[in-house]
């Protein structure tokens, strides 16, 4: 086997979503492609320190603070690569082409730079992800409350997730939501229905850990997420490359009153090991919680009742 390279590189993101790619310089192994700031890291080095000097060499910028995001392992022509890319939204200096390169602010899901470092393309979707992941609570509201709020409320991300429902009773509740949904720009993720999803035009398809563990292949839907409770499942959504993973439970709540939580540390060690895919912290989440979940290595949050009070 031969001998796997460190890197950490670091996405630069503005308030607005937008993140910074910059072009290798000429000389480099795929000289012109674009990749996100950063480099190899030098022996006894940890990620962020050498995260943190080379964004210094290269573009005149100290990272104030950064979280780790995903982890993706890569195997080139020239070198197999580990990649730990680290998320930097508070920095110091002016960007500065220290290199030769050139520096783009790019829009998920609308780049207009090309090519890509083929290790980066899969990677690129996860930045279109909110922080705050939303899943429905009409089983406590009730539906005519549910629907109200959600139209009020507008979340980015929906899960409609109604174990208590039958199939014909989800299905209903689905068109609604639906409707809802396409009308403000909220992307909608059915439970455990993928055909359903395809059929009604839903965004894509969340996966319970117990159907997660039964597929063999990616449903063939635009975005397709899991729930995970260890790292078999987080194994297993890696392998069939899905979009992200929600893991938990973290902290104490009703929907789990006699299952210990995982809590921060164990989350903290879990995601540690690195997992190609964006991973929110679940269970007894509340806003107040989206800092502490990122410096864990989480993506972000997923709120249930928190999300509709
Ligand atoms: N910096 C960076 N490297 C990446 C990314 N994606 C990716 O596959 N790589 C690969 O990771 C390796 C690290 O690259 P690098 O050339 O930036 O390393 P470096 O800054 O230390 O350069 P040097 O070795 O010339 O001093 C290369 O094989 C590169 O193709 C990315 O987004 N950013
Ligand atoms: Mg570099």
């Amino acid at each position: 086997m031969r001998k796997t390279t460190h890197v950490a590189a670091g996405i630069l993101l503005r308030a607005n979503g937008s993140f910074l790619l910059g072009s290798r310089p000429a000389g480099k192994p795929y000289a012109g492609y674009w990749e996100f700031p950063g480099g190899k890291l030098e022996s006894g080095e940890s990620e962020l320190d050498a995260l943190k000097r080379e964004l210094i060499e290269e573009m005149g910028v100290e990272i104030m603070s950064a979280t780790p995001w995903i982890v993706q392992n890569f195997d080139y022509p020239h070198a197999s690569v580990r990649l730990s890319f680290f998320r930097i939204s508070n920095w110091k200096g002016e960007i500065t082409a220290h290199e030769g390169q050139e520096f783009a602010w790019q829009t998920p899901g609308k780049l207009n730079v090309s090519p890509i470092l083929p290790a980066n393309g899969p990677i690129l979707r996860g930045l279109a992800l909110p922080d705050v992941m939303t899943i429905s609570n009409v089983g406590e509201l009730g539906e005519t409350a549910f629907l109200e709020i959600l139209a009020k409320k507008q979340p980015s991300w929906l899960i409609l997730r109604e174990p208590q429902l039958n199939t014909t009773q989800y299905r209903l509740l689905a068109e609604k939501v639906l409707h809802i949904c396409k009308n403000q720009q909220t992307r909608l993720m059915l439970h455990n229905a993928a055909e359903l999803a395809l059929a009604l035009g839903a965004d894509g398809v969340h996966l319970s850990a117990h159907s997660l563990l039964k597929l063999a292949k990616r449903p063939a839907l635009d975005w397709v997420g899991a729930s995970t409770h260890n790292a078999a499942e987080l194994g297993a959504a890696s392998a069939l490359s899905l979009d992200y993973a929600l893991l938990g439970h973290i902290s104490p709540t009703p929907s789990h009153p006699d299952a210990a939580p995982l809590g921060w540390n164990s989350l903290g060690s879990l995601l540690k090991q690195g997992w190609p895919l964006p991973v929110y912290a679940l269970g007894g989440m509340k806003h107040s919680d989206l800092a502490t979940a990122m410096q864990h290595g989480a993506h972000g949050i997923a709120l249930m009742r928190a999300a509709w009070t």
